[in-house]
């Protein structure tokens, strides 16, 4: 679905990505974790074509991706960050905007932004505000928005980072169910160790712009994965992972 190939960034001459590979298969939740700045966040973006690599190349779909990153591919990913970013406009605008810009008939795009709306469990908002919602809402707004345009591949960077701890735990679970019920191809960007443990079937560990470990969240950080991560300055992080898996 997608692949980067011995992709890497420097920036004011940091190498903040040194070259790494990446693949995403088709229905898979592959999940980037890390301590602070180790480039979770800049890989992502390169992957979403928000930033170009220095060197390297995307392929979407088996076809390689050119410098400029034709709309009809960029038409095909969705994006969800820690900040909703909802327009200022209604909920259902909101979701329904992407679907306007794509053509779809009134009554189609009513059918799907009820539905998705639904499915995020925010179908009583639809006539609200969005300036008016809670974060927790909000972000069950910026997903229902992402779905509806039903994406080849979806991005999500810290989506329930900005939660406490209930809210996050119920859109986990709500996130959960969709991704089973549509086998979305999706790239998680996450802090919490729980929300790879719960949403992706396998995750790579950054640190420092390399790619230290690949594998199911289970079998990661063992044995010498462990120690280097542990010489992080981020010790607490690592404990908590380690702990979350008995490890
Ligand atoms: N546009 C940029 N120009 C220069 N440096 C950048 C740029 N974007 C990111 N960086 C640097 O690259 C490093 C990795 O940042 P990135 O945001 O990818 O890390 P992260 O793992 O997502 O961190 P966090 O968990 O704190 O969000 C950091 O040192 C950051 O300051």
């Amino acid at each position: 679905m997608l692949e980067a190939k011995e992709i890497s960034w420097i920036q004011d001459h940091k190498t903040i990505l040194h070259p790494l590979h990446f693949h995403l298969l088709p229905g898979e939740c592959v999940g980037l974790i890390g301590p602070n700045g180790s480039g979770k966040s800049s890989l992502l973006k390169i992957l979403a074509f928000l930033e170009s690599p220095t060197s390297g190349q995307l392929y979407f779909q088996g076809q390689a991706v050119p410098k400029s990153v034709p709309l009809t591919i960029r038409r095909k990913i969705a994006i969800v960050f820690q900040e909703s970013l909802l327009l200022n406009t209604g909920v259902f605008n909101n979701v329904a905007m992407g679907l306007k810009i794509r053509g779809l008939p009134k009554e189609r795009i009513r059918e799907k932004v009820d539905y998705w709306l639904e499915q995020f469990g925010v179908i009583h908002l639809s006539k609200q505000s969005a300036r008016s919602l809670s974060g927790g809402e909000a972000q069950r707004v910026s997903l229902a928005r992402a779905f509806a345009i039903e994406p080849d591949v979806l991005f999500l960077d810290e989506p329930f980072s900005a939660l406490d701890a209930p809210t996050k735990e119920g859109l986990r679970i709500d996130l959960a169910k969709v991704f089973k019920s549509t086998q979305t191809s999706t790239v998680l960007v996450s802090h919490d160790f729980k929300d790879i443990a719960h949403l992706t079937s396998r995750a790579l560990i950054l640190l420092n712009g390399q790619v230290l470990a690949e594998g199911p969240p289970s079998e990661l950080l063992k044995n010498s994965h462990k120690a280097e991560l542990q010489k992080s300055s981020h010790i607490e992080e690592v404990d908590r992972f380690l702990a979350y898996f008995s490890l």
